[in-house]
């Protein structure tokens, strides 16, 4: 394997980006769709599914492996890669927002980190910037990200600005303990909550560290997409154009589509699988609720022209009936059609941005949902 991590601009079309990061474990086409493996799993999918539809790198998470199975005894299990027999790149969080959303008894603390109770057992657990270095280092990641504290909004200015200004001191800490890992990368993670001027003073904070890549997080946490876009076009500017930008936890095709447009590289989302799981397929034609009971006799496939066997050959009255008996299988197809869905999305932008029609592509697109599902 070299020791690589190379990030190279192939084209751009207005802000819209189209590149690659080469890495030991292999190559990631950018802009990239991350299907979440949060626990060791795609949940509901085999990964060699997960990779036949085009995903160059599957997320893990640092709070759910920390706690179950446990950093060291995946460490000593020879590594995340092998235990969940995916050799390809692995990004994992830092661990910080679940502690914010699942943990109880959360307290932090600038120097000790973050301390907090298992959602799971009930155990208590501290977290500091070099620990959560340190478990993603025992998980094997390739891209690691720094401890942050993700803000909610909406927020005060002072309560924006004291944990945006420790996230940027912890995101120093995080690049002395990563040091030196050849092949591997650590991200900062920009934050500033909707306030532009704190946005415009954490990214040239983390661009002074001169970091592999940048994700802009403290966004899609409830605010409107309006927001969420306005706070890419204050950050993206102060960003080095030559490093990957990864946008944490977004999002819909639509959000998808016009970060693309103000120069995101990377995406996340837990959309596509979860709301599989819960009976929503994403199509060409908008969203259907399989649940509904429109769908009781509907023999149509979700998309007759699809590739994906999901959509193209089970009817839609089978999949109403497999939803609404709660059947395991409801959850399979959804999530296998949702991660088509999404990796077709992807590919379909790096081709329009490849040939100069990034906006007509993204017109079209936009245009399809809004005729609905016929
Ligand atoms: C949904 N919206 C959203 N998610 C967010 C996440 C979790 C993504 C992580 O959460 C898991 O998916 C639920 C995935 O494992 C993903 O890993 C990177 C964030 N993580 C950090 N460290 N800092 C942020 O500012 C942040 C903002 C987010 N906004």
């Amino acid at each position: 394997m070299s020791e690589q991590f190379e990030f190279t601009l192939k084209a751009t079309d207005g802000n819209a980006r189209l590149g690659a990061i080469v890495m030991p474990r292999g190559e990631i086409r950018t802009p990239a769709f991350m299907p979440v493996g949060t626990a060791g799993t795609v949940k509901a999918m085999y990964l060699d599914q997960v990779r036949d539809l085009g995903a160059d790198i599957i997320l893990g998470n640092t709070y759910h492996l920390m706690l179950r199975p446990g950093a060291e005894r995946v460490a000593r299990l020879g590594g995340l890669h092998s235990l969940i027999r995916w050799q390809y790149p692995i990004l994992t969080d830092s661990g910080g927002f679940q502690v914010m959303s699942l943990a109880a008894l959360r307290q932090i603390d600038e120097k000790k980190g973050v301390t907090f109770k298992s959602h799971i057992d009930g155990s208590v657990h501290h977290m500091s910037p070099e620990r959560s270095i340190e478990i993603q280092g025992l998980l094997g990641s390739d891209i690691q990200m720094q401890l942050d504290e993700c803000v909610r909004l909406p927020a005060e200015r002072a309560e924006i600005e004291k944990s945006t200004d420790m996230s940027l001191r912890w995101a120093e800490r995080c690049r002395i303990a990563f040091g030196d890992q050849p092949g591997k990368a650590m991200f900062g993670i920009v934050q500033g909550g909707d306030l532009p001027d704190l946005r415009i003073r954490s990214a040239r904070g983390l661009a002074d560290l001169d970091l592999k890549g940048y994700a802009v997080g403290g966004l899609a946490v409830g605010e409107p997409q309006e927001v969420m876009l306005a706070m890419l076009e204050t950050t993206l500017p102060e960003l080095p154009t030559t490093k990957p930008r990864y946008l944490m936890g977004v999002g819909t095709p639509d959000d998808i589509l016009k970060s693309v447009a103000r120069g995101i590289d990377m995406f996340d989302c837990v959309m596509p699988t979860r709301a599989g799981r819960h009976g929503l397929a994403f199509t060409r034609r908008g969203k259907v609720n399989l649940r509904n009971a429109r769908h009781a006799e509907d023999l149509r496939p979700l998309d007759e022209e699809s590739n994906c066997p999901a959509a193209r050959d089970y009817s839609r009255a089978y999949l109403h009936h497999l939803v609404r008996a709660n059947e395991s299988l409801a959850g399979m197809l959804l999530t296998w059609n949702n991660l088509h869905y999404y990796q077709d999305l992807m590919q379909g932008i790096r081709a329009a941005i490849a040939e100069g029609r990034f906006t007509d592509f993204m017109a079209e697109t936009q245009e399809s949902w809004a005729r609905g599902d016929i």
